[in-house]
């Protein structure tokens, strides 16, 4: 009898029967049972010109180029029958979730503090119900998607993500989104610490701030964090899946 091929054993991901999505260090084995695709955030305000962001000062240059990548990793998720969720950001039209100056959110949302200075802005930025919060119009849920909520940078807080994600048995995260190094890398850490894989496309994602950021997030991810992957490496291991009819 032929010896087992165990190699594939050692590889991270909780997909015993799945494909292996090559990523730096290593290949993860995935598989739509196990696996789900988290769209952080794609919403005009970081990822239209006059959304906050921009507003905010912060060069969206980069963001559009990711939105049609994003759109082929979620035609290509939906075909295999692999979860999609997204997330908005933001805050009720009150701001009350934002928090009062007795919060760090009060003083390091960029979006408050762009409000404060501008008052003619107020009421625009990040709450739910405006043009500002809406995700882009190239990326909107389709039947079957799941929309999350949340209030704060990591889409674990305060969120029902990991009970969305433990009802289906995900194990394995695959992440896109805006920005990289703010929702994209704290909501993977967390992922990280609440024993998920987490892999993050790095060409569907974005930055806020100089260049070498986008580089710092790839680091920490590809050496601490989890596993980094591209969309090719994405649209072509898991476009080779068959769904169930
Ligand atoms: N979606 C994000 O990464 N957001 C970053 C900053 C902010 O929301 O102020």
């Amino acid at each position: 009898m032929a010896a087992r091929d165990s190699s594939a054993d050692l590889l991270p991901g909780d997909a015993p029967a799945g494909i292996v999505l090559p990523a730096r260090p290593e290949g993860v084995r995935v598989s739509p049972e196990t696996t789900a695709v988290v769209v952080i955030d794609m919403q005009n305000a970081y990822a239209s010109e006059g959304g906050y962001v921009d507003l905010a000062g912060f060069d969206i240059g980069g963001a559009a180029g990711v939105i049609g990548k994003i759109a082929s990793v979620l035609d290509t998720a939906r075909a295999a029958g692999m979860p999609v969720i997204f997330f908005q950001n933001g805050w009720d039209a009150d701001y009350v979730e934002a928090g009062t100056p007795k919060s760090p959110n009060w003083h390091k949302s960029n979006a408050l503090k762009t409000m404060r200075a501008r008052p003619e802005l107020s009421g625009q930025l990040l709450a739910r119900g405006g043009w500002d919060y809406d995700l882009v119009d190239a990326l909107q849920p389709q039947p079957g998607d799941i929309r999350l909520h949340k209030t704060r940078y990591s889409g674990f807080f305060n969120s029902q993500l990991d009970s969305v994600l433990r009802a289906r048995g995900i194990r394995t995260i695959v992440f896109v989104g805006i920005a990289s190094n703010v929702c994209v890398e704290s909501t993977l850490r967390d992922a990280f610490h609440l024993e998920y894989f987490a892999v993050m496309l790095e060409d569907a994602t974005h930055h806020l701030g100089p260049d070498f950021i986008q580089q710092a997030t790839v680091y920490n991810v590809e050496k601490f964090f989890g596993w980094v992957s591209t969309v090719a490496d994405f649209c072509g291991s898991v476009g080779q899946v068959e769904t169930k009819g």
